[in-house]
């Protein structure tokens, strides 16, 4: 198909605290985009058009609280400031992909229903996801949708480092590691060459800590080992997420205290990480400010389970190179990615505390064995590219 140059295309980025949209044009810039973040905890609304001005724009908290909500605002958008110019497509970002997708999707009715009967393993993104594709087909039948997975980038992997240890038979149905945080692993190892130059080629740990958590290790910028598995409650200490436990918890939880599975996932998904452990909030922000040991506690945590798995991801890779920062937390929470640094000070890695403060993009010190660096993700770049591409 050839793309009309005045063509505008929507981007949906459903995660399990906020959304993100965008509005591009063909040649992927943006023209307008913005979030709600805070969904559940403290909602708040940003906009700003192409050139990153703010644009003032009245939401009402009832308009801030669901990850569909974005919809509304992007058809209203080109609307009332795009006029004439004719909406493409519209690209989602879709957690789970299960055995099949391994690449971005035009989607038909077939494949939504394929994609809803992934929920039940991605249960605080996956609804969202579908919701707005659905919603969007309502509103626009002809309107051409592609979904993007964030389990895509990580098909590559061996088999071996995506086994669990368990009957060949289930194995054979699909229960494997997946990975998530895909299409932001994609954004960075797109820009990794930019801010890091030669190093970016070699064993690298990508740390997406955002409101969900896991780390990317990668050689040459493919995916190697992922610390999340068949759904997105594996590996790091989340927001709201238990991450790695020991299976026999869900056991004892089960057979000595009655919980039923319903119950189960509520604690593991929504009750569990930051928000669990320190009983306050699941937003890094409020634990780094609070003075309550639970607080503290929470954090220490967070950052022990960090360098665990980088141990892991490490042997591995089979060495390190660099350490990439990304996400909410990891693009904004300085003191943890000094303690993150500090915590590799025996393998030879050396803080920048001044670059660190300030951002970086470089937060380790000439001479430092090991790279540190903050490069801020992009799903919504990925999502655009991938978009255009199946339409053209
Ligand atoms: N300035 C900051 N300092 C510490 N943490 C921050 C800061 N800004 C955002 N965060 C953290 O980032 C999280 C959201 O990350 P984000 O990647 O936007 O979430 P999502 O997983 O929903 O896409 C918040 O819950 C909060 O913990
Ligand atoms: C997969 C996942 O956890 O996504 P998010 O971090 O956006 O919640
Ligand atoms: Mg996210």
């Amino acid at each position: 198909m050839t793309i009309d140059p005045k063509g505008i295309v929507f981007v949906i980025n459903a995660g399990s605290s906020s959304v993100k949209f965008r509005i591009a044009d063909v040649t992927g810039k943006p023209l307008y985009e913005g979030s709600i973040s805070g969904i559940g905890s403290h909602p708040a609304f940003k906009l700003k058009d192409g050139e990153g001005n703010a644009i003032p724009m009245h939401l009402a908290p009832e308009q801030m609280d669901e990850q569909e909500d974005a919809l509304d605002l992007l058809l209203t958008l080109a609307a009332e400031r795009l006029p004439g110019r004719p909406i493409l497509a519209a690209g989602h970002r879709v957690v789970h992909g299960g055995l099949e997708f391994d690449k971005p999707v035009l989607l038909d009715d077939e494949e939504i229903e394929r994609l809803e009967a992934l929920v039940p393993l991605a249960p605080l993104h996956q609804p969202h996801n579908l919701a707005a594709i659905r919603t969007l087909e309502g509103l626009r039948p002809d309107l051409p949708q592609v979904a993007c997975f964030d389990t895509a980038f990580h098909f590559g992997q061996s088999r071996i480092g995506r086994l669990f240890g368990i009957p060949r038979a289930l194995i054979d149905e699909g229960v494997f590691r997946y990975g998530f945080h895909g299409l932001s692993y994609q954004a960075i190892a797109g820009r990794m060459g930019a801010v890091m130059g030669e190093e970016a080629k070699g064993k690298v740990i990508v740390a997406h800590l955002g409101n969900g958590c896991s780390m990317c290790a990668m050689d040459d910028r493919k995916s190697v080992a992922t610390t999340m598995g068949f759904t997105a409650l594996d590996g790091l200490v989340m927001g709201t997420r238990s991450g790695t436990i020991d299976p026999g918890v869900v056991l004892y939880l089960m057979e000595q205290k009655g919980y039923s599975p319903r119950k189960i996932a509520d604690m593991l998904y929504r009750e569990s990480g930051l928000l669990g452990v320190s009983g306050i909030s699941n937003d890094m922000r409020d634990l780094l400010e609070s003075p309550e040991p639970a607080a503290a506690e929470a954090v220490d945590l967070f950052v022990h389970r960090i360098l665990r798995e980088i141990g892991s991801l490490m042997m591995v890779l089979g060495g390190l190179d660099g350490i990439v920062f990304t996400a909410g937390i990891g693009e904004n929470a300085a003191p943890i990615r000094a303690r993150v640094i500090e915590g590799l000070g025996f393998l030879g890695a050396v803080l920048d505390e001044g670059a660190n403060a300030a951002g970086g993009p470089r937060i380790t010190a000439p001479g430092s064995r090991i790279g540190g660096f903050v490069i801020p993700t992009d799903e919504e770049a990925v999502i655009v590219r991938e978009t255009l591409a199946l339409l053209s």
